[in-house]
């Protein structure tokens, strides 16, 4: 276990400056996520706290001691990628074993840690398997027993469930999510999945174009977004442009009672109110709620049927669980306000 800091981390590939500032403070047994886009140095920030790169600027400390001269074997920070990196001429136990060989650990001593190993990963009877014969499930659990195996203080996983199948995809998290609450180990997820990081971590850095823009609780991210960019990161909202004056959202639109809303700012001459989707309520144009509107578009996804729907000649984009509303419906639409977030406009 470890609490991990970073203090101004920079680091440029040729004169591009692909971390610019990041300080992140991650405490003992937690498990954090870097989430961004594809390019935005989720990985680099990852490789610089395991010693595989070296920052340009700025300190990593592991409970409070700088480890920037520590090489990375000695650093106690051990990182699963997405593609396993298994020896392939070894089987499951050689596998495991290997980190424990290179630190010189007696052969009994090495016996008894990657048998505990097998049995935590659940592996029991694969241990004479090869890499070539398991699934890509049992190959990744491998990879995180052999990276276990050495005791480090802090678990580093660059996109572990990326190459997974749904169904396994889901097991994983949850395999993963349970060994972590087990060993409390310090962990540092990098994913692009924001659904992965909200039901991972205790918390999220949003990382944009090698910057944290919010370090934040998962609910706190999703639901009080600082900014329109991290919102956006989290899915499709809907924005619409006016000013708040006494409680009530004005619009060439429509006007919304703001009264339940959380976040109001009073007096907002300039503000793009944005509402989440499923904020957006539909109802069979028999019910008197909402204001008239006209579905324009329907996506229907399973769990959830996504609408846009043309109100005032506004198109709002709703997700709605349990409806059947056909393309072209008059309905009547509802917009719950406790939700919404006015942005300053030039967020
Ligand atoms: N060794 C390298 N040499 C030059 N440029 C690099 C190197 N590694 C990464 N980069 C660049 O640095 C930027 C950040 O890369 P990084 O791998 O950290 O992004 P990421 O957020 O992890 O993306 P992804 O989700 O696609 O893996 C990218 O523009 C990438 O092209």
């Amino acid at each position: 276990m470890s609490h991990v800091k970073l203090i101004n981390l920079t680091k440029r590939f040729d004169k591009v400056e692909v971390l610019k500032n990041i300080n992140l403070d991650i405490k003992e047994g937690e498990i954090v996520s870097l989430l961004g886009p594809s390019g935005c140095g989720k990985s680099t920030t990852l490789k610089i706290i395991a010693g595989i790169l070296e920052p340009d600027g700025g300190n990593i400390l592991f409970d409070e001691k700088s480890v920037n001269s520590i090489p990375t074997g000695k650093r106690d920070a051990s990182i699963v990628f997405q593609e396993y990196l298994l020896f392939p001429h070894m089987n499951v136990f050689e596998n495991i074993e290997f980190g424990l060989k290179m630190k010189k650990v007696n052969k009994k001593d090495r016996k008894i840690k990657v048998e505990e190993l097998i049995d935590l990963v659940k592996l029991s009877g694969f241990e004479n398997k090869y890499p070539s014969e398991l699934s890509g499930g049992q190959q990744q659990r491998v990879a995180i027993a052999r990276t276990l195996a050495i005791n480090p203080k802090v678990l580093l996983l660059d996109e572990p469930f990326s190459n997974l199948d749904i169904n396994l995809r889901n097991e994983m998290r949850e395999f993963v999510l349970n060994l972590q609450k087990k060993l409390k180990i310090t962990t540092i997820l990098v994913t692009h999945d924001k659904e992965e990081a909200l039901m991972m971590s205790d918390k999220i850095a949003v990382m944009l174009n090698g910057e944290i823009k919010q370090f934040d609780t998962p609910k706190n991210l999703y639901e009080k977004p600082k900014t329109k960019c991290v919102a956006n990161i989290f899915g499709e909202r809907n924005y619409i442009r006016g000013k708040i004056r006494d409680n009530k959202f004005i619009s060439d639109f429509i006007d919304l009672d703001l009264s339940y809303c959380e976040l109001l700012i009073e007096g907002m001459n300039n503000v793009e109110l944005m509402i989440p989707q499923e904020s957006i309520k539909l109802h069979s144009i028999e019910t008197e709620e909402g204001t008239k509107g006209k579905i324009i578009k329907r996506k229907y996804a399973g769990e959830k049927t996504y609408y846009h729907v043309d109100i005032n000649e506004l198109e709002l984009k709703s997700s709605v669980a349990n409806s059947n509303f056909t393309e072209g419906e008059i309905v009547r639409v509802e917009i719950q306000t406790d939700k919404v977030i006015p942005f300053k406009l030039n967020d």
